[in-house]
């Protein structure tokens, strides 16, 4: 368990970033930051720049769900945000209600942001998913309506590969069966189809942070790995990239898969792959539940092709904790999977760990709070990445404008033409498919000047969204 010490040491790593500018996906990773950190501070180059805020703080409303970290909480509470905190999801008519009037909304892999919902959320700016997977949210959506989209790219990978490595040794060992007899009174000591796992082979299906991580782990315990990726990824260790999945899966004594959810990620696994596995084989999935055909996978395990199963995401998953919630109902084949042996179900808890919650929890709220308070989209997933470098402690009548408009020409002639009046400070754009985002520090602006510049700005032929900071 992560200590409150060590969660504080946790929080200030991320601050350190923050005051760096960096982005808060590079802490963990980045040697010239951590070589940053360790510099005392009368060295350090960082300087103290003016806080920015939207407007009264305290106006910024943000709805949390699904037992979002504590960490996430307190930092928006220390930015005097009004928080609601949700342990569950929340079924749809009752998400629409809520998100009618939040600024930004954070979630993890149950909530459904879809574009019905998301058309009702008339304030909405930004979505934290506290988690790796953003399939969940209609990302496209949520751009053309000026909202970007942040999460935690790998802050749980770790704790996903560690469930993998735990559930591989079980699977070998039957141990889930052994305990379920023992703890209904039955000794059962075999060790016929129980096996070491040195010198069996893992097949991984996508090589990312987390089938990467699961590689070292693996190889650690004297297994070989291959893996299996829809593009070119240095090995690490000894493993070795196959270029087919047929290969892998015909090679593998393990097969476990950690790909996002897509189209063509959809059923990856289904009856023809388990037939090219070898006889005897074992699947794991903790990507997501479309990625295995789980009927076929119920056929395979029937026919002794299949030795064993570990899964812990499934199709349709319950929106809460609680008795009796994995059922037929919830998905067809619940009855018949659980009667078989040798199967491992957990209910989606491969990035549940005290480390990863909190580490995510510090991440995504710190990214929301930048983006939010500075406009930083550094770090979103369906935004164009722009940045500004702070402005001085002493400067007065500064005005950041922040503009998401149409990625068309001519848009920034127009800006500029309304923004001429003030003195350009700084100035950056990106774009990504059709949006662009525009972020321009102005001075010289009297608080009488700002209505104008907001009502003129709005009026704007191609813009989607504006906020102005100051
Ligand atoms: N069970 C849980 O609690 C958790 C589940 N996840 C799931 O695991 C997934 C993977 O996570 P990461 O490793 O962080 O993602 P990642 O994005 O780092 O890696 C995914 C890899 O899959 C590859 N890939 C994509 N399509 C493919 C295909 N059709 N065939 C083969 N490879 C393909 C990509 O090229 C990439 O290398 C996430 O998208 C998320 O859905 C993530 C964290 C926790
Ligand atoms: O812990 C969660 O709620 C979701 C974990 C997950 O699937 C992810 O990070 O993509």
């Amino acid at each position: 368990m992560a200590s409150p010490q060590q969660i504080n040491n946790l929080q200030n790593s991320f601050q350190t970033a923050v005051n760096l500018g960096g982005s808060p996906g590079q802490v963990s990773t980045s040697p010239t930051q951590s070589f940053m950190s360790s510099i005392p501070r009368r060295m350090s180059v960082s300087k103290q720049t003016k806080a920015l805020k939207p407007f009264s703080t305290g106006d910024i409303k943000i709805l949390l769900l699904e037992n979002v970290n504590e960490t996430a909480v307190e930092i928006f509470n220390g930015q005097g945000y009004q928080v609601e905190y949700q342990k569950a999801s929340l079924p749809e008519d009752e998400l629409i209600e809520k998100i009618k009037d939040v600024h930004a909304v954070g979630i993890r892999s149950k909530t459904r942001l879809t574009e019905k919902v998301l058309k009702h959320a008339k304030n909405l700016v930004v979505i934290g998913c506290f988690c790796i997977g953003t399939n969940q949210v209609d990302l496209d959506y949520a751009a053309k309506m000026g909202v970007a989209v942040f999460n935690s790219p790998f802050s749980n990978s770790r704790s996903v590969a560690e469930l993998i490595i735990a559930e591989i040794v079980s699977l070998a060992r039957q141990l889930g069966d052994r305990s379920i007899e023992l703890h209904t009174g039955t000794w059962n000591k075999v060790s016929n189809k129980c096996w070491e796992v040195r010198g069996k082979t893992l097949g991984i299906i996508g090589y990312g942070h987390i089938g990467a991580q699961l590689s070292v782990l693996a190889e650690a315990f004297g297994m070989h790995v291959l893996y299996y990726d829809v593009i070119t990824i240095m090995a690490l260790g000894t493993a070795k990239q196959v270029s087919t999945l047929d290969e892998l899966l015909s090679k593998s004594d393990f097969v476990t898969c950690h790909v996002p959810a897509t189209g063509e990620t959809k059923n990856l696994l289904s009856a023809p792959q388990f037939a090219a596995m070898k006889d005897g084989s074992y699947v794991l999935n903790a990507s997501r539940g479309t990625v295995i055909d789980i009927p076929a996978l119920v056929q395979a395990i029937k026919s002794g092709k299949i030795a064993g199963t570990a899964l812990d995401v499934y199709p349709n998953e319950p929106a809460k904790n609680g008795a009796g919630a994995f059922n037929d109902e919830l998905n067809g084949w619940v009855s018949e999977l659980v009667s078989l042996p040798n199967v491992i179900l957990t209910p989606h808890i491969g990035g549940s760990t005290e480390e990863a919650q909190s580490a995510i929890g510090i991440e995504v709220a710190t990214g929301l709070t930048k983006y939010i308070n500075e406009g930083c989209s550094v770090g979103s997933v369906n935004f164009p990445e722009v940045a500004l470098r702070g402005l001085d402690l002493d400067q007065e009548n500064v005005v950041r404008v922040l503009y998401t408009h149409h990625n068309v020409p001519g848009v920034l002639k127009t800006v500029n033409n309304i923004l001429s009046n003030h003195n350009i400070e700084k100035q950056f754009s990106d774009s990504q498919g059709e949006i662009a985002y525009l972020m321009t520090d102005i001075s010289s602006v009297n608080q009488s000047d700002i209505k104008d510049i907001y009502d003129q700005l709005n009026a704007t032929e191609y813009k989607i969204s504006i906020r102005l900071l100051y």
